[in-house]
């Protein structure tokens, strides 16, 4: 029961709904008494030879009214019921939708993507039959159930009717053992799911690395080996759902056996009449569509309860970034300040940052640079409050960063990663996804900024070109430039370039930041690039090493330094001639 009282707030929310399905449930079980009681009375109509013409058609007419007003009544509480169950589906699925784009990077990190989908999917309709199935099934069970018994009682007999619920109890006793363990089983084949799901998703992102890595079979193996896993998991419910429907009918056919034996004796005795057994009987036939309810109440009552446990404890997680509500709803823009003493990644011991400070002139160019791991996307990733938890400070445009309202601080910031994710929609769409209502001409402007238009002139469909899952592929450098075009959409105040141009040839690359110089004066920048081209232009330029700053400068102070940038500008350099002669 405990579901229905965690599920509280959506009854007590949808009240009116509700109301109108109970309400809808109780004249369909009143009216549904009627028909074996008519049947009963035609019974004894003919056997005491009193049944006319004119009677009988009286009976069919009541009968006949009955089907219809259940028809009425029948319509109103599914109409209302599941009408109710696809509102609270709706209701968590929104809440836990929302959940997601408001949760961290750590969330990201302790979450995988199959898991999230299966409590996105599985675990939200186990829930939603709760307010459907379930209410219906409860609701059933009591006023069906209820109404019938008291039908038998008043209308025919209560010593007959006390006989013929006697074994009813036992029913109460075998749900309460069976559902505590399906509970514990479902909970179980739920987490079992949810592996499977994420091993599907991840083999399926994957497929190129294990193709190119020859390692199909182990895969396959793999997964045949969590299906298995996952099949004796779900067994185990299916044994236990399949304890249930047996032990109804058990208890029926005893049932049915006592009002034989102890009807048939009434009605030899002359204590009731054939017609009233048969209505009996027939009644008692009604009984089992609410016992059958009964036990799958109990069966979809500790799904849906173990399935909103897992929902709860995945809304539960508390965002570490935290916006402020009375955060500065305006876009930054000035001199941006990087001081930090030390940074760790959550449940990582190793320090990530230290000691990382620079200061930044808006317009001004930063370049990042250092070995692979040094923590050139961890320095971005802080300017991103990605994560907040650590010891120093980050201010931009005279505030400290955390202080700003979250829609008004990352819409300031175009953020361009290695390898950007592209959506199954048209290049026009991807470039303008920030805003979809900006004019054709303003995506060619951008497009041409990161000198993308020539490509995309050569495509058939040119902007109407459709890439993703479901159209063409693009190459490694076509992606990063859609990437570029899409960030320089908003007119970033900072631009961040994480690696962004490592797919393009050094031409490209040199074109595109002379159009960023160009069209960005008073607008920061900050590139963080294994290519020394990429930076050397910069106004400033770091050289990190795990996690410190070791040599810094612009480009001509960092060649005099003698160190690993000057080291690695030349060799390089040096790279580069080599290329072109082969060339
Ligand atoms: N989410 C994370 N959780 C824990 N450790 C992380 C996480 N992300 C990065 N690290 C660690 O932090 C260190 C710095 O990583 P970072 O990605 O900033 O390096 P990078 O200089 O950008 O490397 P690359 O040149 O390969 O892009 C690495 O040791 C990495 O293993």
């Amino acid at each position: 029961m405990s579901i229905f009282l965690k599920l509280g707030w959506y009854f007590r929310r949808e009240w009116k709904l509700y109301s109108a399905g109970v309400i809808g449930l109780i004249f369909t079980a009143i009216i549904g008494i009627i028909p074996p009681r008519v049947i009963g009375n035609v019974v004894d109509g003919i056997n005491q030879h009193r049944l006319t013409a004119r009677s009988l058609t009286i009976y069919l007419v009541i009968i006949a009214a009955a089907a219809v007003g259940q028809y009425l009544t029948r319509f109103l509480w599914r109409n209302a019921i599941w009408g109710g169950a696809a509102g609270l589906e709706r209701t968590l699925r929104e809440r836990l939708f929302w959940h997601f784009m408001k949760m961290d990077a750590t969330f990201y990190q302790k979450y995988r993507t199959g898991d999230l989908m299966a409590h996105a999917t599985n675990d939200l309709t186990a829930v939603e039959r709760v307010a459907g199935g379930g209410i219906l099934q409860f609701a059933d069970s009591i006023i069906t159930g209820g109404t019938t018994l008291i039908a038998m009682m008043m209308l025919i007999d209560w010593r007959l009717t006390l006989i013929a619920v006697i074994p009813f109890p036992l029913l109460a006793v075998a749900s309460r053992y069976l559902g505590k363990k399906i509970h514990v089983a479902f909970r179980a084949s739920q987490a079992a799911f949810s592996r499977l799901n994420n091993k599907a998703q991840e083999s399926i992102s994957g497929i190129k690395v294990i193709k190119a890595l020859g390692q199909e079979k182990a895969d396959v193996a793999d997964f045949n080996d969590q299906i298995d896993q996952t099949i004796k998991i779900n067994r185990r419910v299916n044994v236990l759902d399949s304890l249930f429907d047996p032990a109804i009918t058990l208890i029926i056919a005893v049932s049915y056996a006592a009002t034989i034996i102890l009807g048939g004796i009434y009605v030899s005795d002359g204590v009731i009449t054939i017609g009233n057994l048969v209505s009996f009987i027939t009644y008692l036939g009604m009984m089992v569509w609410p016992m059958f309810a009964v036990g799958m109440l109990f069966n979809t009552m500790e799904r849906g309860n173990a399935s909103y446990d897992r929902v709860m404890e995945l809304l539960n997680q508390q965002s570490a970034i935290v916006d402020s509500k009375d955060g500065l709803e305006q876009r930054p823009h000035g001199d941006l300040r990087y001081a930090i003493k030390q940074f760790n990644y959550p449940d990582d011991a190793g320090t990530s940052l230290q000691d990382v400070h620079f200061e930044l002139k808006a317009g001004q160019t930063l370049g990042i640079v250092g070995r692979v791991g040094a923590g050139k996307s961890t320095i971005m990733k802080l300017i991103l409050r990605e994560f907040d938890n650590y010891d120093g400070q980050i201010v931009y445009g005279g505030h400290d960063i955390k202080r700003y309202a979250l829609d008004s601080y990352l819409p300031a910031i175009g953020y361009v990663p290695q390898d950007s994710f592209l959506f199954s929609n048209t290049i026009r769409e991807n470039i303008r996804f920030a805003d979809p209502r900006v004019s054709q001409e303003t995506v060619e402007a951008v497009a041409a900024k990161s000198d993308l238009s020539g490509q995309i002139a050569t495509m058939a469909e040119g902007y109407d070109t459709q890439v993703g899952e479901e159209g063409i592929s693009l190459s490694g450098g076509q992606r990063q430039r859609l990437a570029i075009a899409r960030a320089l959409l908003i007119n970033p105040e900072l631009l961040i370039l994480d690696d962004a141009l490592s797919a393009v040839d050094a031409e490209t690359e040199a074109q595109i930041l002379g159009n960023l110089k160009a069209e960005r004066a008073d607008k920061t920048t900050i590139i963080a690039a294994h290519r020394l081209s990429s930076v050397m232009n910069a106004d400033e330029i770091i050289v990190l090493d795990a996690g410190r700053v070791v040599e810094r400068g612009n480009h001509q102070q960092l060649m005099a330094q003698h160190g690993w940038y000057q080291q690695m500008f030349d060799q390089q350099q040096l790279e580069t001639k080599v290329e072109g002669a082969v060339q």
